[in-house]
């Protein structure tokens, strides 16, 4: 028989109410036991928790029956103060009659077992949990909602019929398939396989969402890269110093920009250097702005451009710093070099923080436009993308082979199916089960 679970639901700690969660045959056993009586599934009930004439605590308690509960099976909820000796005490009484805690994500690993929840749902609680954004809030909460699942269920669905076309030209009494027909079917293949590359593409919003949209600061040593880090977040985390070189390792912090949360990475200084501490330094920053979704190349316009050489692509940002020590003239003439490549600049004193507003201002917009979720993406993990990736192969090898060996071609179109369960978590293997919920915090 499977273990009863339970877990604090609610956060570690001292608090006004905790929450334990128990899921399993014996959670109304032990809710009878304590309360005295099993209350009416779904109706909050308050009363006196006791054992063996010991009262404990009074708490409120709710049970669901399974399969009507979260996750399938018989499922309680104790409302009790939040207070360490009555949770010890508790805790100590579960085990003796059998109960064991929960490990992470053990109670949403049972409702997927359950079918209470695909993978991809399951996913979306933790997101959910760990959201700090009003995006990461949506997102996590439509996909939840089946954002993913239905997209897959279509997609897979599409790939059904498409398999059924093929199996029937398969069958055909005549030897030659009719090119039509065959035709037909691979047009099928071909707009499907487009629909799907369209949206990897367009998705990485949905990691950008999820893991924070990623800001690099670059620049050569003194342009002023960390004081402009310090300034956007309001802080004084990087070190600065007229010394050029002060910031070796990359320096990260999360940032909100209206709705979306972004990472933002300070980096060591460009420029050649013999010394070792610096090299890494500067190949770490050089990784960073590799890896951005967006760069700010801050140079100091107080000295020649030429100087500075910042590796500008168009979309980057460009911050013409030290303002205050160089005239609006030879300013003007660093931006009309730059005409038509596609930048935004802006002109900053970091001393005063005269120009930092405009860059918010703008990353805000920037963001907004970027992730906005006016349709929802089909991939908010690297999980999803290496499927999605996987199935577009099967795809594209299903075209190549095409008519000429129509066996092969219906392999191709399973294996590309098959990719579709993984991502519902239809046969994953065990081990990607057990990484995907260990990553779950205990209590969900
Ligand atoms: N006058 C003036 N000085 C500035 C301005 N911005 C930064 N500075 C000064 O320039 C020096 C270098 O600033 P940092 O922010 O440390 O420059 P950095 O690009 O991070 O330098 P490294 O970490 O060494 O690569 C410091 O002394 C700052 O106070 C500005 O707008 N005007
Ligand atoms: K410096
Ligand atoms: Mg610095």
């Amino acid at each position: 028989m499977k273990h009863t679970i339970f877990a604090l639901a609610s956060a570690q700690g001292r608090a006004g109410v905790s929450v334990i969660r128990i899921s399993g045959p014996q959670a109304f056993e032990v809710v009878t036991a304590l309360l005295g009586r099993l209350p009416k599934p779904r109706f909050a009930t308050y009363g006196a928790l006791t054992w063996q004439g010991d009262l404990i605590d009074k708490a409120l308690v709710l049970v669901f029956k399974g399969p009507n509960s979260f996750t399938g099976e018989d499922c309680a909820e104790l409302h009790v103060h939040g207070s360490r000796a009555v949770l010890d005490r508790l805790y100590h009484i579960f085990n003796e009659v059998g109960l064991r805690h929960a490990v992470a994500g053990e109670f949403s690993r049972r409702a997927f077992e359950n079918n209470k929840l695909d993978l991809t749902q399951a996913e979306a609680i933790a997101d959910l949990v760990d959201a700090e954004s009003e995006a990461q809030r949506q997102q996590a909460l439509t996909q939840l909602d089946g954002g993913l699942k239905v997209q897959y269920q279509t997609w897979h669905g599409d790939l059904l019929k498409i398999l059924a076309h093929i199996e029937a030209l398969i069958d055909f009494p005549d030897e030659d398939i009719p090119q039509q027909l065959a035709d037909q079917v691979l047009g099928e293949i071909i707009t499907l396989k487009s629909e799907i590359g369209r949206a990897i593409n367009d998705s990485c919003k949905g990691r950008q969402i999820r893991e924070g949209f990623r800001i690099a600061i670059l620049g050569k040593p003194n342009a002023g890269k960390s004081s402009l880090f310090n300034a956007l977040l309001q802080t004084d985390a990087a070190i600065v110093t007229p010394i050029a070189g002060t910031t070796r390792d990359v320096i990260e912090s999360h940032i909100h920009i209206g709705a979306y949360s972004a990472l933002i990475y300070d980096t060591a200084g460009l420029r050649e250097t013999d010394d070792v501490v610096e090299s890494e330094g500067i190949r770490r920053a050089r990784i960073r702005g590799e890896q951005a979704d967006l760069r700010i190349w801050v140079i100091d316009s107080s000295e020649p451009l030429s100087d500075q050489q910042p590796e500008l692509q168009s979309g980057d940002y460009l911050v013409l710093n030290k303002a205050d020590r160089s005239p609006a003239a030879t300013r003007d003439a660093i931006k009309q070099t730059l005409v038509g490549l596609g930048l935004n600049i802006f002109e900053t004193d970091l001393t005063t923080e005269q120009g930092v507003k405009d860059i918010r201002q703008s990353l805000e917009s920037h963001l907004e436009q970027a992730l906005s979720l006016s349709s929802f993406p089909a991939a908010t993990r690297e999980r999803h993308f290496e499927r999605l990736r996987d199935i577009d192969l099967s795809l594209e090898r299903a075209l190549g082979v095409g008519f000429q060996v129509p066996e092969l071609m219906a392999e191709d179109i399973r294996q590309a199916m098959s990719g579709f369960d993984a991502l519902y978590g239809r046969t994953d293997v065990e081990q990607v089960l057990d990484h995907i919920f260990s990553n779950f915090c205990i209590g969900k």
